[in-house]
């Protein structure tokens, strides 16, 4: 077996491939894509970090390919459908830098308070500006941790420690899990308007990208101070930039950047702003941590055939795989898709397989339920090994039933998703030998393929409902490439839903919710 590590490992991953039986180890680091696409083909393994480019183009390349291992958490570089596509297996390591990643976000938020990178700089020009770097103490003060995740959660910890006053905003950790760990649970608003440093700990998402624009430095106390040891562009750059300016922040800490690198703008170079080179993993015990993780897991995958942290796999055969492969896609497709129609966090799953399942092993289907629920919420963070204890950490208990009898189809599933403020019960199928249909949504009998950009309108059924959606997305060039109608079983309203060649900007959405007929608007991404 060949494993190609691509990026700079650990040593001590390099010299547990080296001493595998059975497994030769090549290291080619800052390979140019297309001297990388070339020998590709010869290797059965391909261990990177952040740095590498996992594409179609090059998985297309990849013929032996059988795993990618990513020494780290973040899978934002690898097309991990086509990878999935080809059978190949996409794992990360989970949890190796999290202790890393939130001491450097305390140490980020001390050395903007103290100016200690500004005093560094200062005293290297010869200059002595004991008044013009006086800082503020943290004693006392509030802290606002958004995400309490792996590392919000430790950060936390460790704030606590210093004596701050640790307030949370997570909307998807229960409060209840919140006050359990020690800490007040807040509406992003509160935390906004109590919070005198606040730091960021969600993954890159679709709603968390430029969550912290100039609406919300609007909303926080004059003289904050901004925390990004997460991902670039959760903090909006520019919107920073004006608010650092205008004196609403006062500092700015970031280890991480819209594009990487920054090079010099005018936000690198602001005065009240401190950096780091996307170093918040950047410790010997940490790169040790992720390369030894991975070195052992692409070991076992390749010797045993053992799946740890798989992204986008269960622990099974390929033969079992074949069999479940759709199911997974379906449970997935169902889970992602109650991510996004429930408000609030989820309480409680119940999960009902009704029908003929004959010969397909339920486990990991359940598991993929829990992982598409969970994916728009922790990204790369969640697997098919940990989707059902990071259910559990979050409060969710996870209830499955199943009965022979299913009313519609041959075999149909139900998730029944309960949250603190609603319930959801969508229902789903296999149609043909392969295609995942989405048959039932609360009330609604349709037939939805969930794939792709779409929204999901609840209209009152009366003539001239669905033309005005069309003419509305018409005027703003969005084209319509299916839709779907759902009737509710009693009752006067529809269900719509669209998929469009593009996603529909927010401003859109708001104008289809002012229409008359209309009562909701959802805005889906599979
Ligand atoms: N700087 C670095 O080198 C470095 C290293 C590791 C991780 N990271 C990044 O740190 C971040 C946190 O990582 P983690 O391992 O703690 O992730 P995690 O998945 O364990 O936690 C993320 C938390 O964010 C919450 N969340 C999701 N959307 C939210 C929203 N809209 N508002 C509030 N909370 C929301 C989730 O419920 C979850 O609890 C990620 O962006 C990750 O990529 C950076
Ligand atoms: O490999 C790195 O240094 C980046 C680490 C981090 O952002 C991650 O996603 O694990």
């Amino acid at each position: 077996m060949k494993v190609l590590v691509s990026d700079n490992l650990g040593e001590d991953g390099i010299r547990m491939f080296q001493e595998a039986a059975g497994i030769d180890v090549d290291v080619k680091t800052g390979l140019e894509p297309d001297a990388l696409k070339e020998i590709i083909a010869s290797y059965d393994a391909l261990v990177i970090r952040s740095a590498t480019k996992v594409t179609k183009d090059l998985l297309q390349a990849a013929s032996k390919l059988k795993v990618v291992g990513r020494a780290g958490i973040g899978l934002d570089n690898v097309d991990i459908p086509e990878a999935t596509q080809r059978g190949i297996v996409v794992m990360n390591t989970p949890t190796g830098n999290v202790i890393t990643t939130a001491e450097h976000a305390i140490a980020m938020m001390l050395s903007l308070t103290r100016n200690i990178p500004t005093g560094t700089a200062s005293l290297r020009q010869g200059r002595w500006e004991k008044k013009k770097l006086q800082g503020r103490e943290i004693f006392n003060k509030t802290l606002g941790v958004i995400g309490f995740g792996k590392i919000g959660a430790i950060v936390a910890d460790r704030a606590r420690g210093l004596r701050m006053n640790v307030i949370i905003h997570d909307p998807f950790v229960t409060p209840e899990q919140i006050q359990k760990a020690g800490f007040e649970s807040v509406d992003l608003d509160g935390l906004y308007e109590r919070a005198d440093y606040i730091t960021v700990h969600v993954p890159k998402l679709k709603n968390t990208i430029g969550m912290l624009n100039k609406a919300a430095f609007e909303k926080m106390k004059p003289g904050v101070m901004i925390v990004n040891c997460a991902r670039g562009g959760i903090v909006d750059e520019s919107d920073l930039y004006e608010a650092l300016e205008s004196g609403r922040v006062a500092g700015a800490a970031l280890d991480v950047f819209e594009t990487e690198p920054p090079g010099k703008s005018p936000l690198v170079e602001h005065e009240r702003v401190i950096c780091t080179p996307h170093l918040g993993a950047s410790t010997r015990e940490a790169q040790t941590n992720v390369a030894v993780a991975v070195a052992r897991q692409i070991i076992d995958f390749l010797t045993e055939g053992t799946v740890v942290n798989a992204v986008n796999m269960p622990s099974v055969t390929g033969e079992v795989l074949e069999k479940i492969g759709p199911y997974l896609t379906l449970a997935d497709r169902m889970g992602c898709l109650q991510a996004q129609l429930v408000r609030g966090p989820i309480k409680e799953v119940v999960i009902e397989f009704c029908g003929d399942f004959k010969g397909i092993d339920l486990s990991p289907v359940s598991t993929a339920v829990l992982k598409g629920i969970l994916t728009p919420v922790v990204k790369d963070d969640v697997n098919f090994v940990n989707a059902h204890v990071m259910a559990q950490q979050r409060g969710i208990t996870v209830t499955e039933t199943s009965s022979a009898e299913s009313d519609y189809y041959v075999n149909q599933i139900t998730v029944r998703a309960i949250s603190t403020e609603m319930e959801s019960v969508v229902s789903g199928t296999i149609f043909g030998k392969k295609d995942p249909r989405i048959v039932k949504i609360d009330k609604f009998r349709l037939e939805m393929i969930p794939e792709g950009h779409m929204a999901l309108i609840q209209n009152i059924d009366k003539p001239g409902s669905i033309g005005e959606i069309g003419t509305t997305l018409g005027q703003h060039q969005i084209n319509i490439g299916r839709m779907q109608v759902g009737q509710e079983e009693e009752g006067d309203r529809n269900i719509v839903f669209l998929t469009t060649d593009t996603p529909i900007p927010e401003d859109v959405v708001e104008k289809m919710r002012q229409l008359s007929l209309v009562k909701t608007v959802t805005p889906l991404e599979f």
